[in-house]
């Protein structure tokens, strides 16, 4: 049952649903019985039961996914794109309700959520519209009786796990391409929040996408499902999000049959203010990249490098901003940073802080969990971090700005670059032939000049080094879940 703390915020109750989606059907009891509680971190209150599934069911799911993915990818791409279209358009019809679904087990304040779902559905109707445009190729052939044809087709089936920080739209921007080019997709949200893959599950049923083509796997045993994924001979890719840690663990178990991975990993972005910058641009920047999901974002500014000539001016702006937030429950009006997702993420900021302060960071605003008790934190500003703390190497995941003096700009790249990650970074500076320098110097998937916001459906997401391989979004997006295959055409009179 769903609680009435959620159901009754809902326009419409059937979006928020307690059974997984297995092979077409709803499953309100796992075989074995076993179920597992949904909570709202905002409050503690208990969502949902869900059925905690294994690998038998996951098994079901794969099985329906390979026999409905034979008739999905034989449709025209036209066809493919109207039940995109359509599932695009009950996204953004039902966003309000998403985004409460959303808010409800994640925390994050409710305006952010729709933001969300919005932001999500942006890649469902992106790739409604690439569908069609998945063209291949003809080479000149090598020989005169011979032509050379590319075909693009689908991988197949598509299994993918994604975080509980973005529950709608990591999950959308994988089950898009693959859906548009005409794969299965089997998903495996995080056990804190599948409710909103679950909405999605309903939402795709009412656009009309085949019985058994989706699947949503609920589970607390993602290492079971994971080694199912991976060891299974009809799952073709898997498309994960989350850390570099169980990234690494999936690409290494996906390597047994060398299935094709898609990896959004961890990142520890840079953000850089030069002496030229627009000052008070930067602090909005910085707010937004550092602050959006409080932190929770592998795309937050994690190291906030300030040139010598603004750093007390920069810090000044930053403090009283942050100050100015207001941390509470995502359905309070005018929030800005709902909860931390759990304990193990409060106690991650904190043990930074401290380690911090310990080596002689300054506290300039916040550093405490908040009044509001529960997993609420303080958004925490620290002045004098330098390179040998623990938040210069690893990713804090939480509302901690950590700021870092520089003088020179080689300085700054080598800081920069000096990490295992090369997700995002970003800078501010005026000077034209800095920023060309700075951009391409710095060894990063994606890089914000001017701007603390970067993601967006048009532009292909994704990382470099130890943040992962392939992209999301864009007219890149598509080939991750594309394989091209090469037909020589001979017996052509020459
Ligand atoms: N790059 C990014 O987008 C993200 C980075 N992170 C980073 O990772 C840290 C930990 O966050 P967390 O959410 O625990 O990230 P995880 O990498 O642990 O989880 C991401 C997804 O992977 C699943 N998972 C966990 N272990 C395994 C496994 N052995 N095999 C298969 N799937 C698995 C999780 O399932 P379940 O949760 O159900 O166990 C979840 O669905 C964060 O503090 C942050 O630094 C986290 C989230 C997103
Ligand atoms: O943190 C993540 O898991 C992805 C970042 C969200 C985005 O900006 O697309």
């Amino acid at each position: 049952m769903i609680a009435s703390t959620l159901s009754d915020r809902l326009n419409d109750k059937d979006l928020a649903v307690d059974a997984a989606l297995v092979a077409g059907r709803w499953l309100k009891t796992a075989p074995s019985g076993k179920t597992f509680t949904v909570t709202n971190p905002s409050t503690g209150e208990t969502l949902a039961d869900l059925p905690d599934l294994g690998s038998k069911e996951a098994d079901q799911a794969i099985d329906a996914a390979y026999e409905a993915q034979k008739d999905w990818a034989a449709r025209t791409s036209k066809e493919r794109s109207a039940v995109l279209r359509r599932l695009h358009d009950l996204m953004v019809d039902n966003a309000d309700d998403l985004a409460i679904i959303l808010t409800a087990e994640m925390g994050k304040p409710l305006a952010e959520a729709r933001g969300e779902i919005l932001y999500g559905a942006s890649y469902v109707e992106w790739f409604a519209e690439e569908a069609k445009r998945v063209y291949g190729d003809i080479i000149p052939g090598h020989q005169g009786d011979k032509r050379v044809v590319v075909l693009k087709q689908p991988v197949g089936v598509v299994a993918s796990i994604t975080p509980w920080n973005f529950p709608n739209a990591m999950m959308a921007r994988k089950m898009a391409p693959a859906l548009a080019v005409g794969c299965a997709f089997v998903a495996k949200p995080a056990e804190l929040t599948p409710l909103s893959a679950l909405a999605m599950g309903v939402l795709a049923e009412r656009a009309g996408l085949p019985r058994g083509l989706f699947s949503v796997l609920t589970t607390t045993d993602s290492a079971t499902m994971g080694k199912t994924f991976c060891s299974h001979d009809k799952v073709r890719k898997l498309s994960f999000t989350g850390s570099t840690r169980v990234g690494k663990i999936l690409m290494k178990q996906a390597a047994e049959q060398v299935m094709r991975t898609s990896m959004e990993l961890g990142g520890n972005a840079p953000f850089i203010v030069f002496n030229d910058a627009d000052l008070d641009a930067a602090v909005e920047g910085a707010m937004i990249s550092k602050y959006r999901n409080n932190g929770q974002t592998c795309v937050c500014a994690n190291r906030i490098y300030v040139q010598s000539g603004v750093y007390d001016a920069f810090a000044a702006k930053l403090v009283d901003a942050v100050k100015a937030l207001h941390v509470g429950d995502g359905f309070e009006d005018g929030i800005d940073a709902g909860p931390l997702i759990n304990q193990a993420a409060v106690e991650k900021v904190q043990d930074h802080i401290a380690d911090a302060t310990q080596k002689g960071a300054t506290l300039a605003v916040g550093g405490s969990p908040h009044q509001r008790g529960g997993t609420y934190f303080e958004p925490t500003v620290l002045t004098g971090v330098t390179s040998d703390m623990a938040i210069a190497r690893e990713e804090t995941f939480g509302p901690v700005a950590p700021l870092f003096a520089f003088d020179g700009v080689d300085d700054v790249i080598a800081k920069a670059n000096d990490t295992e990650f090369g997700l995002a970074a970003y800078f501010y500076a005026k000077d034209l032939a800095q920023v060309w320098r700075v951009a391409e110097a710095l060894e990063y998937g994606m890089v914000g000049v001017n701007t603390g916001i970067i993601s967006n459906e048009m532009a292909p997401f994704g990382g470099v080094k130890q943040s992962g391989q392939g992209r999301e979004g864009s007219k890149y997006g598509i080939d991750d879940y594309l394989e091209i295959k090469y037909v020589c055409l001979g017996s052509i009179e020459a």
